[in-house]
């Protein structure tokens, strides 16, 4: 299947999608370009997906992989100098091109957004239950007493005990944990079609964070809102999404059901992920970061941008960039040269266990980083040895 195959096929299988019928948001072809007097970068490259009402879509990679950017873009919140392509559609409406003014109806009412940190979002002025009135009172004709009233309520259902006392306090009286809460009741005080959650859950501990995730999914099922939850952390959209798009180098590289990218992963980079989550229950009790950094976006290397890590690639990797395409598994689509090839491997987290069991640390970056150096081992005789289960160490 083609590219543009890809944008026209049917829901259920070009987008993995969990179910057909009408899309809240349909994001095609995005990219955002912006100029710098140090050159251009391009934080966000051919980035298509839909979300559908009750749907959850995960969105995850390294820090700088473009994840923040995309979702600036739908929420019409880029500077100025950012420049657009594609098309985001909320409900069939066009958003790119819309001025900030044009935006803010559809800002907050129609799509809201959870920020990173509570306390830069929130004013530490105003007691909660005030902002989250004056939210309130921005996009509804009622009265003072109906918004507050309309806070206590949406503060009962993220989950806040004792809505009413805790309304008149303010966010420094909050716990961590309670803050998200609050911004999560601001996300929702309009009752959005669409709530995009960017790294809702990074500063708070492990038990506060299943918590909050809990709250979101509640809101889902309770107003069938559409969810985008932006995280580096592949452990926080396990259990949570329905759909999930890995990003690398401001694109997306991989993309399907959540189980089907967490089950066979079909685009190396995704291995390498799944292989540095801080997770034992998840995958082992050992973590092998990907060496290696990311692409500078204003630099892109040639060809495949994981390239240079990746140790499966080949001259063509490094030479024409791949097409999102779907693999061998229906509605799962990948962005790799070797997408057919990794299917052949078993446990391929073995591709990326340079520490562990110390064979040769990246067959293709020794090739490419130091020609002089003795390559100790050939890809292919590492690999063949990982499939009949070998270890290569031995
Ligand atoms: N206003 C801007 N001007 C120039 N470059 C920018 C601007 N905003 C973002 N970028 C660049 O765009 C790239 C993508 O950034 P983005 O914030 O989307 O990454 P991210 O994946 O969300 O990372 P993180 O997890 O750290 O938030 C980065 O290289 C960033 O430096």
């Amino acid at each position: 299947m083609s590219e543009v195959d890809v944008m026209n096929a049917p829901e259920s299988s070009a987008w993995g999608d969990a179910a057909g019928g009408d899309k809240l948001l349909r994001v095609e072809n995005l990219s955002v370009d912006f100029p710098t007097d140090d050159g251009v970068v391009h934080a966000v490259r051919d980035v298509s997906f839909t979300l559908g009402p009750g749907e959850v879509l995960g969105v995850v990679g390294e820090s700088g992989s473009g994840k923040s950017v995309s979702s600036m873009a739908v929420m019409g919140l880029l500077p100025k100098t950012a420049n657009i392509g594609g098309s985001i559609k909320f409900k069939d409406r066009e958003l790119v091109g819309l001025s900030y003014k044009q935006m803010q109806p559809v800002r907050g009412n129609g799509i809201a957004m959870i920020f990173q940190d509570p306390m830069t979002s929130m004013n530490p002025v105003y007691t909660v239950g005030w902002q989250l009135a004056e939210a309130h009172l921005a996009h509804h004709d009622v009265s003072k007493k109906a918004a507050w009233a309309k806070a206590v309520e949406v503060l009962e259902l993220v989950g806040i005990p004792q809505p009413d006392r805790r309304a008149s306090q303010y966010p420094h009286e909050f716990s961590g944990g309670m803050r998200q809460r609050a911004m999560i009741a601001m996300a929702i005080i309009n009752d959005p079609d669409v709530i995009i959650a960017d790294e809702p859950t990074t500063a708070l501990d492990v038990t506060v964070q299943a918590q909050i995730l809990d709250t979101l999914l509640r809101i889902r099922d309770e107003t069938s809102a559409g969810i985008i939850v932006i995280t580096h952390d592949l452990g926080v959209v396990a259990g949570m999404v329905d759909r999930v798009q890995v990003m690398y180098g401001g694109t997306v590289v991989e993309q399907g059901t959540v189980d089907e990218v967490f089950e066979a992963q079909r685009m190396p980079y995704t291995v390498g992920l799944l292989g540095s989550i801080p997770n034992p229950n998840l995958l082992g009790k050992r973590l092998t970061p990907i060496k290696g950094a990311p692409p500078s976006l204003m630099n892109l290397p040639k060809g495949c941008s994981f390239s240079p890590r990746c140790p499966l690639a080949i001259d063509e990797c490094r030479e024409t960039e791949p097409q999102l395409l779907e693999t061998d598994r229906h509605g799962h689509f990948a962005r790799c040269h070797r997408s057919a090839h990794l299917a052949t491997i078993e446990n391929p987290q073995r591709l990326f266990a340079h520490d562990e069991i110390g064979v040769v640390e990246n067959p293709a970056s020794l090739t490419t980083a130091n020609p002089d150096m003795p390559i100790s081992e050939d890809v292919d005789v590492v690999e063949a040895r990982l499939h009949e289960g070998e270890n290569p160490t031995s």
